[in-house]
């Protein structure tokens, strides 16, 4: 039976089981979920999906077709030390911010199929936008596996692994940009008059209706905002003032200020795991 075992138990694991069971790509029964110590959450995880857990790793690890690592950066050391007996010819998925697959494989003493997914917290909802990059042991098969996993929590795209930096800084940490906007507005909205729950309902429309008109409509996001702004109306009015404040600087300087943290991490985790793989 191909089995999928999670290394990690926490959210961007139960919102990729969720995934995975809902879109029938895995039933109960091929899923194996790990962690360090919490046994509690494990029984959550039992109860809600009728899953297999577990905390013997090399036992999941013999067991699963596809071992994805989903523990914390900081943890990928403890997480996947003593599996590397265990594996063959497994896939390994990683989610991990900033772990590269030369980190992985030094980790593990061998080179090993691998492939880094950059999802968001969106996959919550299967609405994850996700971008994966293969090492080069990876077959057409477990490519296509991979795909199917992750888009059955969302979009996938393929890439570089050296674009996952820039998918990190633009899609993984995206969701929190728009929720700082959607925080802003609300609290404007509340100043200039509106209920806060009249506020919210407006807002979450205006976002879905936006983002569909850009997925839908065919036109270039210019064109649409062209199309709101009346001259001289109320919309140049509301534009002008964010293009006085620089919001247009301002993104731009997020995006890269979180691309260049994933470097920054990835090269961090990679010289320290590189100098206690060396003790
Ligand atoms: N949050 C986000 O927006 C995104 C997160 N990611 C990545 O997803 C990964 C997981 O994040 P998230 O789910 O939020 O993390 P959580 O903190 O919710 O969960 C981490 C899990 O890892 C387990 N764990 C820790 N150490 C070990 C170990 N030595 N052996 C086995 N299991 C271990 C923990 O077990 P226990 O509770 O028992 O300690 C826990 O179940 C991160 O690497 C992050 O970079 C990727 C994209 C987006
Ligand atoms: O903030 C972070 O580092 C992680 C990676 C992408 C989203 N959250």
């Amino acid at each position: 039976m191909k089995r999928i075992g999670f290394i990690g138990a926490g959210s961007m694991a139960e919102a990729m089981i969720a995934g995975l069971i809902k879109g029938g790509v895995y039933t109960p029964e091929q899923i194996i979920v790990a962690n360090r110590s919490n046994k509690e959450r494990l029984t959550e995880l039992a109860t809600t999906y009728g899953i297999e857990t577990t905390q013997d790793k090399q036992n999941l690890a013999k067991r699963a077709t596809i071992i994805v690592l989903a523990m914390k950066p900081k943890d990928v050391k403890a997480g996947i030390d003593g599996i590397e007996d265990s594996l063959t010819n497994q896939l390994i998925v990683s989610v991990l911010a900033g772990i590269s697959m030369r980190t992985i494989s030094s980790i593990l003493g061998k080179e090993m199929a691998i492939i880094r997914a950059m999802p968001n917290t969106s996959a919550t909802i299967a609405k994850s936008a996700t971008a994966i990059a293969a090492s080069a042991q990876v077959t057409t098969e477990q490519l296509e596996q991979c795909l199917s996993l992750f888009q059955a929590i969302g979009l996938c795209k393929v890439v570089e692994e050296h674009q996952l930096d820039a998918v990190t800084g633009v899609s993984g940490s995206g969701p929190a940009y728009v929720y700082l906007l959607v925080e802003a507005m609300e609290k404007a909205a509340i100043e200039v008059g509106l209920s806060p729950q009249i506020a919210r309902e407006l807002i979450v429309q205006t976002l879905l209706g936006s983002a569909e008109m850009i997925a839908n409509s065919g036109k270039h996001p210019e064109t649409l905002r062209k199309e709101v702004t009346s001259p001289n109306g109320t919309t140049e009015a509301g534009v002008t003032t964010l293009q006085d404040k620089g919001f247009e600087e301002a993104v731009i300087a997020c995006v890269k200020s979180a691309t260049r943290r994933s470097i920054e991490l990835k090269e961090m985790f990679a010289e320290s795991i590189a100098s206690a793989n060396n003790r």
